[in-house]
Formats: C-alpha cells, structure tokens, sequence
C-alpha cells in the first residue's frame, strides 16, 4: 500500500504534548526523529549493550505521521493546524510546518516477515506462524513463532544458547521463571521439552499478547505459562507475585546491564539446586556477569559462546 507522508518540525522539549494534539485531531500513530539522548530505562528496554555516541540534541524534533494514498488529507490537515494554533498560544511549539512525502509501495508492518524464514536450532525446528510445515519435518519438536512486535523470533544467537541449555536442564518437574519473556518463545521451548509451568515476565506490554499467541499457535494448555508486566528487579509486587524459592531453572536472556542488579535478587526466587541460565552478553560483558554470578553465591556450570554472544548457566547450591 502506497501511503502519503507528512512530518511536523516542532521542538523536542514538546513533542509528547504536540504528539497528544495530533491525536486529537485525529492522526493515529507518530514516528518520532530527534536527538534526544536514551534514558537508562529506555536502553534497558533495547537489546543493545552499547550504544554509538548520537549526534548533539539540537533541541528539533520531527514528527512524521502517515495517511493511506487515497484519503482526502485536506480535513485532517487543517484539523492539525487549528489544534497546533491553539496550542500555539500556550507554549512555543516551534515552525509547525508541515511537508508532505510520498513513501514507498510498502507493507510497513508485514514488510520484515520476508526476513523470517522457517529454519532448524539443531534439531528443533522454528516456524513463523505464516508457513507451512513440511511433511518430512512433522515428527520434529516445532515451535510456531510470530513474535509480533515483541523480541524474540529464535534467530538470535541468544535465544539459541539459551536453548540449548534448556534442553540440558529441563525435566518433567520443571517451573521456570523466564525473565524478559519477550515472544515467549524459551517458556514455550521449555513447555515443549516437558516443563511443569513457565511463569514470563517482561517490562515491554507486547509481551503479554505476543506469548498468548504463540502459546495458542502450539497448543500449549490453558495454564502453562502466565505473564506479568513490571521488573522484578526493584517491583516487590512482580517478586510477590512471581514467588520465592519457588523455581527451577530461570532464563533471563538479558542485556549484561541488566543481569548484574538482576542476579542477587533472582536467587530469592530459585530452589535450591535451582538452575540460572542467562545470556544477552556480547563478549566484553562475559567476565563482568560471571563475576555477578560468583558474587551472589551460584556455583559457575558452563560458559557457551555462539558469535560474539555469551551464555552463562550457574547453579544454586544453597
Ligand atoms: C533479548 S530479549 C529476549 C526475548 C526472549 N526471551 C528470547 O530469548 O528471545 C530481552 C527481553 O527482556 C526484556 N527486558 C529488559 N529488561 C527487563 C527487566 N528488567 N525485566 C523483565 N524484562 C526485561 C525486553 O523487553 C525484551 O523483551
């Protein structure tokens, strides 16, 4: 679909209300361009360990907003423009020009689903929701996968150790926490190898409709998993709520950053003889987490390595 493409230059410091006023007037959906600085929350919720030095913040924000080829703009936009006058008269919301671009015959929302091939992780076959399996694959362990906008399609090479170690680990008796569940896709490789119940947590909100759908597209029971929104790290709700001394195994498939302030508080929710598998370390950080590890008394079992990715699986013993 062919869409039109206009964007507003505004100022950053208030693009969040320029934001709130386009919706008022009825555009749905803003992609923001600016040269504002990451939060620390924001770079916890990217899988990123390190980020390039952006450009300086120039204190401009540019909003693009779209509309399908063959609606009839002219309302809406001058809908937009009477909101922006009004608001005008309340703060400076900088030029508030608006220019117009065409963009490219695109499906923008399906468009990275031509990337996402069915494909094997060792002997467990990864399948978006939108293929077919072959009859040769049926006796396979498949995992049907659409991860939606949630992270986790299986081609990471962080998801991949941390199933490899699942496949050590798992039993029939197996309650796992999965500590940024993500697509939810470890639960289900866990469920699927035989696991009691998957408790997922995440701090993205997709997470909840992500999971729940690929739960449905593998006939996981009603039951198997729940998934909770909030960080376990510092929410005393999310930790009552998930449990102590209650688990198995717990993934977290982390950024480093994370998994050092998670590790001390992760062990008051393990068994003893409980199993710890993490990853989302790029090489640099290996050190840093098993040291974390070490320090909050797990016993080190393996350190795995795929790419410049790292897995570190510990026990605790206590
Ligand atoms: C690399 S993805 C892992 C997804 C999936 N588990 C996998 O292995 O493919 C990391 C996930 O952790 C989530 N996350 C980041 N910090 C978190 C925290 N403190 N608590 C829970 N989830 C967190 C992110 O939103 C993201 O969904």
């Amino acid at each position: 679909m062919k869409w039109k493409k206009f964007t507003l230059k505004t100022l950053s410091e208030v693009e969040d209300i320029v934001i709130s006023t386009l919706a008022e007037a009825g555009v749905e959906g803003v992609e923001i361009e600016d040269k504002v600085p990451l939060t620390e929350s924001d770079k916890q919720q990217m899988f990123v360990d390190i980020l390039p030095e952006g450009p300086k913040d120039d204190g401009i924000a540019y909003l693009n907003f779209y509309v399908e080829e063959d609606t009839d703009e002219t309302e809406l936009l001058e809908r937009v423009k009477a909101e922006l006058d009004d608001l005008r008269n309340f703060m400076d919301i900088g030029e508030c020009t608006i220019t117009a671009s065409e963009t490219e015959d695109k499906d923008w929302i399906n468009n990275w689903k031509q990337y996402f091939h069915q494909f094997y992780v060792d002997d467990i076959l990864i399948i978006p929701s939108w293929e077919q399996v072959k009859p040769e694959d049926e006796s396979k362990m498949i995992i049907h996968i659409d991860p939606g906008t949630a992270f986790g399609t299986g081609m990471h090479e962080t998801t991949q150790l941390c199933m490899r170690q699942l496949k050590k680990h798992v039993t029939s008796e197996t309650e796992l926490l999965d500590v940024g569940t993500g697509s939810g896709i470890l639960s289900i490789v866990a469920l699927k190898l035989g696991a009691k119940h998957a408790v997922g947590t995440d701090l993205d909100p997709c997470a909840i409709s992500a999971t729940k759908e690929n739960l449905e597209a593998n006939a996981i029971p009603e039951g198997s998993m729940d998934v909770m929104i909030g960080n376990i790290i510092d929410d005393k709700e999310v930790q009552d709520a998930a449990g102590y001394d209650k688990y198995d195994i717990v993934t977290a498939n982390i950024l480093a950053d994370v998994l050092v302030p998670l590790t001390p508080v992760i062990i008051h929710h393990m068994k003893k003889g409980g199993i710890y598998i993490t990853s989302g370390i790029i090489d640099d950080k290996e050190e840093t987490v098993v040291e974390a590890v070490k320090k909050a008394g797990l016993t080190v079992l393996e350190v795995t390595h795929q790419g410049e990715w790292v897995s570190v699986t510990a026990r605790k013993d206590f």
